[in-house]
C-alpha cells in the first residue's frame, strides 16, 4: 500500500568551486531542512557537488562505487532518515568515460538507484548560447525509477526532461513523481523551464518536481534557478526565485488519482490509431 501523501524538500543552493565545501554545504542543509521540514524525500541540484561546465566534469569526476561524495550522501540519507535524490555528480565510469549521473539512497544509507543523462546538453542558440555536452561527457543508455513508501518515481536529469516519450514511458510503467535535477541555461531557462515542468506533469497526471543550483553570475555557466514542484493538474505547487531556497511540497495520491478520474486521458488514449499512423509513415 502507498503512503497517501509525501513530503518532498528541493534544496536550490550556490554550488562553488570547491568540491569539499559543496558537499559539506549539502550535508548541513539537508540537516536543517529535516530538522525544520520533517520530508521523506529530499533532492539535489544537477552538478551538485561541481561547476557545470567541461573544464571541471573530468577533475571532479568520480566514482559511484566508492567515490567520496556517494559515502557523503549515504551517511547523510541513513542520519536524516530519508530517500535523498543526490542531484547529479560527474561520474568516472571503470572505462574513464565521464557521465552526469544521479544516485538514491534510502533511509538505510543503501544506495537503490542510478540514473546517467541520456539525452546530453547539445544546442546552439544562434549568437546568443552554445554547449555540447557531448564533448566530454558519455550518455546513459537506460531509464530509472525507483519506489518510496509505495510510490514509484522516475528520474531524468536536465535536457531530458524536454523529451516527452520519456515521461510517458515512466508513467505507463507506474511512476507517479518524476524528479528532474537540472540546471537550465539562461538562455533557455526564462522560456522553458516552466512550461517543460507543467506540461511533462499535464500530459501524465503526476506530479513533477525540477530541482536547480542557484544562479550565480560569476560562474561560468550560469544557471536559471526556479526549482519548482508542479502537481497532476499542470499547478505550480512551489516555486523558488533565482537565490538560496529550500522549497517543500505535500504531494498526494488522493488528489493524483481524482486528476486521473476528472480527465482519464490514459483510458480514451487512441493507441490504435497511433500505431495505424506509425505504419503509415
Ligand atoms: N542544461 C541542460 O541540460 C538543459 C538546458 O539548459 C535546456 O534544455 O535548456
Amino acid at each position: 500500500m502507498a503512503a497517501q501523501k509525501l513530503r518532498l524538500a528541493l534544496i536550490q543552493f550556490t554550488v562553488g568551486s570547491d568540491k569539499a565545501a559543496n558537499l559539506n554545504k549539502i550535508c548541513s542543509l539537508v540537516k536543517q531542512t529535516c530538522l525544520d521540514h520533517k520530508p521523506n524525500i529530499v533532492a539535489l541540484p544537477e552538478c551538485c557537488n561541481s561547476p557545470f561546465g567541461h573544464e571541471y566534469f573530468n577533475e571532479y569526476a568520480e566514482s559511484i562505487v566508492d567515490g567520496p561524495s556517494v559515502k557523503m550522501f549515504s551517511s547523510v540519507a541513513k542520519e536524516n532518515k530519508i530517500f535523498l535524490v543526490a542531484g547529479s555528480v560527474p561520474e568516472k565510469g571503470n572505462d574513464g568515460k565521464l557521465f552526469n549521473t544521479t544516485t538514491v539512497f534510502n533511509p538505510d544509507g543503501n544506495h537503490i538507484s542510478t540514473f546517467r543523462k541520456v539525452h546530453l546538453f547539445d544546442i546552439d542558440v544562434k549568437g546568443k548560447f552554445s554547449f555540447q555536452e557531448s564533448k566530454t561527457l558519455t550518455a546513459g543508455d537506460s531509464l530509472a525509477t525507483f519506489s518510496a513508501y509505495g510510490w514509484k518515481i522516475g528520474l531524468g536529469i536536465c535536457y531530458d526532461i524536454r523529451f516527452a516519450e520519456m515521461a510517458q514511458l515512466y508513467s505507463r510503467a507506474g511512476c507517479k513523481l518524476l524528479i528532474y535535477p537540472a540546471a537550465f541555461s539562461m538562455a533557455t531557462g526564462p522560456y522553458h523551464w516552466e512550461i517543460l515542468t507543467r506540461g511533462r506533469a499535464l500530459d501524465n497526471q503526476c506530479y513533477v518536481a525540477a530541482v536547480s543550483p542557484s544562479r550565480c553570475l560569476t560562474a561560468s555557466f550560469v544557471a536559471y534557478g526556479h526549482s519548482i514542484v508542479v502537481n497532476p493538474w499542470g499547478e505550480i505547487v512551489t516555486k523558488a526565485d533565482e537565490t538560496d531556497k529550500t522549497i517543500v511540497a505535500d504531494i498526494d495520491l488522493n488528489y493524483l488519482e481524482e486528476v486521473r478520474e476528472t480527465i482519464p486521458i490514459s483510458k480514451q488514449k487512441k493507441t490504435e490509431v497511433f500505431e495505424k499512423f506509425q505504419k503509415e509513415i
